[in-house]
């Protein structure tokens, strides 16, 4: 069915700035048949917008689509999930007590080399994308494997299931196991390009899916591949995603395997090292960084790298806890990941409420005002899941918003609104509210009690992707 224009009426709810949320109540939104917000106004209904905008718009009255968000319910930007794994998502909850490197060996490599089989590649990309739809993940930063064609077709699920993603081939050539390993800096290049060649057929315009390089981590990426993927990232303009000091073993890996003399840095640190390579640029997305020395962060801000916070897997795999106003203060752009399967939940949701509490304990032992400061606000991670993680992904201004001209990414949030005899009435799952309690009551409680039950309808691009029955 071809898209309609379509009027979205009630309340907004959106970041305005780091510590400030926006409420648009008894609002309207447009979209047109591209998925373009066309007009936002406040303190309209149906009829007003009829007579006031369509005309403007010219849009005829009776061809278009009205959604109505009810009591309890309000509109809030599709969540951007600034990196994942896909071929991980059958591991998520499976980590025991394991930390990053014997966790690599033990459960992820495995997982991942066995997704080559593309009828497997097939069940668990569809999967893992309906499930982040459901928890309201319109945009999605996803590694795949180091294996072409199933990386291909996770672009392919994307885009027919119309989730935004970014997709890279994983590019490993060291460190890792034979079995799951590439076999040269010239494969692993060639690989990439295919891949890369694919989505570009696939969604010409990159409307919705990108192609992303993708060296997995500097320890498994030798010196000659990660210069060919800088050059290629300089080439292309293409943006680039990596992990960087999420854990000890891994940083004295880093030092031991890259000394200065292998790679001309300027030092034997982590961020130094992917500067050398040219993989720390503007467009690059940089997981975890939560060992990063005073140097490093200073680097990192001054080549405007961006930073995915993933506190579920942080703490998961006891890596540590970032140090996310110190990254913040530096004017470091972040955003939030789950980083499944190190991170256990699919939900950029469950990652925000996670990293308010992974702020919280690194505020325990600092008493006073440096601990106080240490604390991020409800406001400041809605902020890091939605405006944040489209500045992480190069799509700042086109959504993470509701502004005019930039496109229709959203949620419909339902919360359970409970009636005078104590039942709620609708299944807000574990959030239910009072109809005296206000919106700055009702957006915490959602953060700290919600999940995918609240999640009732899902746009990208003003296309419908996802609705719970
Ligand atoms: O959280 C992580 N997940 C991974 O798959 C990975 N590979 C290298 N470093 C990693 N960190
Ligand atoms: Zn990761």
């Amino acid at each position: 069915m071809a898209p309609k224009n379509r009027l979205f009426l009630g309340s907004f709810v959106h970041s305005k700035a780091l510590d400030e949320l926006e409420y648009l109540h008894n609002a309207v939104v447009c979209v047109d048949t591209s998925g373009t917000i066309v007009a936002v106004e406040r303190e309209c209904d149906e009829a007003r917008a009829k007579e006031i905008l369509f005309p403007r718009l010219g849009w005829d009255m009776d061809d278009v689509e009205v959604v109505t968000a009810q009591k309890g319910q309000f509109f809030f930007p599709g969540f951007i999930d600034t990196h994942l794994h896909a071929p991980q998502y059958p591991n998520v909850g499976i980590f025991g007590n394991s930390t990053l490197l014997d966790w690599l060996n033990t459960y992820t490599f495995p997982i991942e080399a066995s997704l080559s089989d593309p009828a497997r590649a097939r069940q668990v990309y569809t999967r893992v994308i309906r499930k982040t739809l459901s928890h309201g993940t319109t945009c999605a930063a996803y590694y795949a494997t180091i294996d072409v064609p199933s990386t291909n077709l996770l672009a392919d699920l994307c885009l027919a299931a119309g989730q935004r993603a970014l997709v890279g081939r994983v590019c490993m050539d060291q460190f890792s196991p034979d079995y799951y390993r590439d076999s040269s800096p010239e494969s692993a290049l060639a690989a990439t390009c295919e891949s890369i060649a694919h989505i570009r057929r696939a969604d010409p315009s990159m409307s919705l899916v990108r192609p992303i390089i993708t060296p997995r981590f500097a320890p498994s990426c030798s010196v000659p591949l990660m210069r060919q993927l800088g050059q290629l990232a300089a080439e292309t303009q293409l943006p680039i995603q990596t992990h960087i000091s999420e854990n000890g073993a891994e940083i004295a890996t880093v030092k031991k395997l890259f000394p200065p003399s292998a790679t001309s840095a300027q030092d034997d640190s982590y961020a130094a090292v992917y500067d050398a390579m040219g993989l720390l640029t503007e467009r690059t997305i940089l997981a975890h960084a939560v060992h990063l020395t005073e140097a490093e962060a200073e680097l990192v801000a001054a080549r405007n790298a961006k930073v995915s916070h993933c506190p579920c897997s942080n703490t998961a795999l006891t890596s540590g806890a970032a140090r996310m106003r110190w990254l913040l203060d530096k004017g470091i752009v972040c955003g939030l990941g789950t980083d499944m399967s190190g991170g256990y939940s699919p939900s950029i949701l469950a990652a925000a409420r996670h990293a308010v509490l992974v702020s919280r304990h690194r505020a325990m032992g600092r008493p006073g005002a440096e601990g106080e400061r240490e604390k991020l606000s409800v406001e400041e991670v809605l902020f890091l899941a939605t405006r944040g993680g489209a500045q992480v992904v190069g799509l700042e201004g086109k959504v993470g918003g509701f502004e005019v001209g930039m496109e229709w990414d959203a949620q419909l949030v339902g919360l359970g609104m409970v009636d005078e005899e104590g039942n709620a009435e609708e299944d807000g799952g574990d959030v239910d509210v009072f109809g005296w309690q206000g919106w700055e009551d009702m957006i915490p409680k959602w953060v700290y009690n919600g999940d995918d039950r609240n999640t009732k309808k899902v746009w990208v691009k003003g296309r419908l992707v996802h609705e719970r029955k």
